[in-house]
């Protein structure tokens, strides 16, 4: 039943040395390629031949300073020059034209292989199993759904195509230059060896930085959730300074990695520049003394151009070499976003499920075996039988596993052995979403959101008309709230109710959904007497002719109940209705009487 745990720091956090694209890189990039990018080659096709001829605009750029020069120096026309000006404008208006259509097409192909990734994220994030979701932080999905998702995006949309402009315009010009003036080129030549070493080394620690940063990040977002949605229990115990440290320290750590980020970026500048200084060195030397000596035909306007040309690579490589750094923690967070999929659900539908049943019938635990932890069962052999049309409780002490028997039966859960039936027909053997149609839930843990008291009861039944959802909310006593709040949003997680009032919501769902199986889980504990008598009284009307299955602290909610299971730490050690099990004198008797003794009942 466990997830594997994603809190556990990436195999990134360890140092190791590896190639700046390990072969796992290559396949998520093959994977993203595939599933986002690939249907849109025609389009990519289109941005690939914008920036091919948008780097072809700097190599005319220097055929016609070149021509330019020339004119210049060796005393040419007016008009030839006028020519050649009009000539220059005209090639950088078009480059300033693709330099709009290029981001206009690219960012579309991204935010569409965004939207479609998020989509299936999302897709994926739905069917995983309930355990996942008890063993991930939301702050690890909230940073993969918002942050690494938008960044791949920006990546791809954005940086890689200002890369792949300046990787046009460094091949083309590199190969006009060479064309040109082929001994200088070659001479000049002699960094690119040590400028690859250096970004090979600092890819590395970018890439091991990312990755500890994703976490930091994770858990600055996990320790925000956990402190904003606690903070009536900080308020009272007075932590709030322990919670700021808290928050100031996950702070810190990110402000640490990203100062490390910073620093080990830093070199690869530095590492141009001086090849920069270096080849122009090389070049004005050696270009002005084949300028001077007889032994070269090379004229000034040629050493000039390209010197400029070389201006014009040095640029847009310091701007790759940029890049191919933010490549790294692309990277992480690709891999970090494919890792989602590597999460499977264990809990599916089997090939040959049925969606009839009947859903009258008796729902039986046949030696089940469960554990949370596998190596550690809960229930051992456990069988039960809930008669179908009839209520059943389930009682015992905290822990022994009255809630954990309510989620095998929906099948939030599957157990290690044996069988849990409705009649004949495993519930494995059920299409999951027949099978869950088939209960109204009134759980513990009551899911709010931040609308009207009407809208949440709607939840489950979005189809109900205006006058189901009032019924519900009045058979649940209900309406009393509703006159006062209208239609006022309930605050995040229901915060503006009492806990009375979420579980009245809770008990207006299953009023509303009218499913054939009930299932009620501490549902009226939060509710004063008074209430409590009425609501259970429409409970009764509604369980009427349906299975329901009760679980209660309050013995005095189950003693009409047409059989009690007692459990004690996953075991059955009682059975039988209320009479019989006073009668036993055994623990359901002693649970009885200590409560009668201090409810006064
Ligand atoms: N999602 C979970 N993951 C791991 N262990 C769990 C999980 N849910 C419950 N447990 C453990 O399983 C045992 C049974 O829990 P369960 O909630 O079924 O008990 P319960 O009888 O309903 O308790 P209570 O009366 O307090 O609601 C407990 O020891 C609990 O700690």
């Amino acid at each position: 039943m466990t997830a594997p745990d994603t809190q556990s720091p990436a195999p990134a956090d360890k140092p190791r040395r590896e190639p700046m694209f390990t072969p796992e890189d290559k396949a998520n990039i093959a994977w993203f390629w595939r599933g986002y990018l690939r249907e849109k080659l025609p389009w990519l096709i289109v941005v690939f031949g914008m920036v091919i001829a948008q780097g072809f605009v700097y190599q005319q750029f220097l055929r016609l300073t070149e021509s330019g020069l020339r004119v210049i120096f060796d005393s040419g026309t007016l008009r030839d020059l006028v020519v050649i000006c009009a000539a220059v404008f005209g090639v950088f208006a078009f480059r300033g034209v693709m330099s709009y259509l290029i981001p206009r097409v690219s960012v579309w192909i991204a935010a569409d292989a965004v939207a479609k990734l998020r989509r299936e994220l999302i897709h994926h994030l739905m069917e995983l199993d309930l355990a996942f979701f008890e063993h991930t932080p939301p702050a690890a999905m909230i940073q993969k759904l918002v942050g690494q998702v938008e960044g791949l995006g920006n990546f791809v949309g954005q940086t890689t195509v200002k890369a792949g402009r300046d990787i046009a315009t460094v091949v083309i010009v590199s190969i006009y230059l060479a064309y040109q003036q082929p001994l200088l080129f070659a001479s000049a030549a002699i960094v690119f060896p040590v400028i690859i070493l250096t970004m090979q080394l600092v890819s590395r620690k970018v890439k091991l930085v990312q990755a500890q940063t994703e976490n930091a990040m994770r858990d600055y977002i996990s320790t925000i959730d956990e402190t904003m949605s606690g903070m009536r229990t900080v308020k009272i115990a007075g932590q709030e300074e322990v919670e700021e440290d808290r928050l100031v320290k996950s702070t810190s750590r990110l402000r640490r990695l990203t100062i490390r980020r910073n620093a080990a970026q830093a070199v690869i500048l530095p590492c141009i520049d001086f090849a920069a200084a270096f080849v122009y060195m090389l070049v004005i030397g050696g270009g002005g003394y084949m300028v001077i000596s007889p032994a070269f035909d090379v004229d000034g306007a040629a050493i000039i151009a390209f010197l400029i040309g070389l201006v014009l690579i040095f640029d847009p490589g310091r701007r790759i070499a940029q890049f191919v750094v933010s490549l790294q923690g692309a990277l992480v967070q690709l891999r970090l976003v494919r890792g989602l999929y590597d999460e499977r659900a264990g809990i599916v539908d089997a090939p040959d499920a049925v969606s009839e049943f009947d859903t009258g019938a008796d729902l039986t635990l046949d030696n089940v075996t469960f554990g949370y932890e596998p190596d550690r069962p809960l229930f051992r052999d456990l069988s039960l039988t809930f008669g179908g049309g009839q209520v059943t409780a389930i009682v015992g002490p905290t822990g022994s596993g009255k809630t954990t028997i309510l989620s095998l039966l929906g099948r939030l859960y599957d157990p290690i052995g044996g069988t849990v039936r409705i009649g004949d027909i495993p519930v494995n053997k059920i299409r999951i979403s027949d099978l869950r149609q088939a209960f109204s839930v009134v759980a513990q843990d009551i899911v709010i959101f931040n609308s009207s008291i009407l809208d949440n009861i709607r939840y489950v039944n979005p189809d109900a008309t205006d006058a189901e959802v009032r019924a519900a909310a009045e058979a649940a006593e209900l309406a009393d709230v509703i006159a006062e709040r209208g239609d006022l949003p309930v605050g995040p997680k229901g915060a503006q109710l009492s806990g009375g009032q979420k579980q009245r919501i809770a008990i207006a769902r299953a009023f509303l959904r009218d499913a054939p199986i009930i299932l009620l889980d501490e549902a009226t504990s939060a509710l004063d007497q008074k209430t409590e008598d009425k609501v259970k009284r429409a409970l009764g009307r509604l369980a009427r002719g349906k299975t329901t299955i009760m679980v209660a602290h309050r013995l005095s909610s189950v003693i009409d109940a047409d059989r009690i299971y007692v459990l004690e730490t996953g075991a059955l050690v009682e059975q039988g209705t209320h009479a019989e099990l006073l009668a036993k004198n055994g623990l359901y008797a002693q649970l009885f009487d200590s409560q009668k003794q201090s409810y006064g009942n």
